[in-house]
């Protein structure tokens, strides 16, 4: 079963030679794997003991990349500090506009369409 680490653990470990990362809400120990990372070692001090995801989603790591990532996950981040991130739910709300209530008077209009002369 996989160990839950929360944020303020990860946080002790922000040092180069102690270099634990989050991504995707789980904990990566990559310490070792700083000095071989291609895309150079402060790219990873920048995001050592904090949440990387974006910074490692951004680069367009490969496949390899991922699969290197496997061989140091360490843990799941703690469930109580994984942001509850909704990208879609707050601005998503376009439901509102559809009542239509400009249309509805229609039981006053008489049918006089039909007077041919
Ligand atoms: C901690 C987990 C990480 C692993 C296992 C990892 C692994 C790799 C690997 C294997 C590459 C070679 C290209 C590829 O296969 O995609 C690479 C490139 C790169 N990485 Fe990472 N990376 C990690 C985190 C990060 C983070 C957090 C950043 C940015 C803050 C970063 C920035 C870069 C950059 C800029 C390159 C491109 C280097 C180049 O093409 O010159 N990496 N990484």
């Amino acid at each position: 079963m996989a160990k839950e680490i929360s944020l303020a653990t990860v946080k002790e470990h922000n040092k180069s030679d102690d270099l634990w990362i989050v991504i995707e809400n789980k904990v990566y120990d990559v310490t070792k794997f700083r000095s071989e990372h291609p895309g150079g070692e402060d790219t990873l001090d920048d995001v050592a003991g904090r949440d990387g995801t974006k910074e490692f989603i951004e680069v367009g790591h490969s496949l390899e990349a991922r699969e290197i990532l496997k061989k140091f996950y360490i843990g799941d981040l703690a469930a109580a500090d994984i942001k509850k991130k909704s990208p879609v739910s707050t601005s998503a709300t376009p439901t509102e506009t559809g009542e239509g209530s400009s249309s509805n008077a229609l039981p006053t209009a008489p049918k006089q369409c039909c007077i041919l002369h």
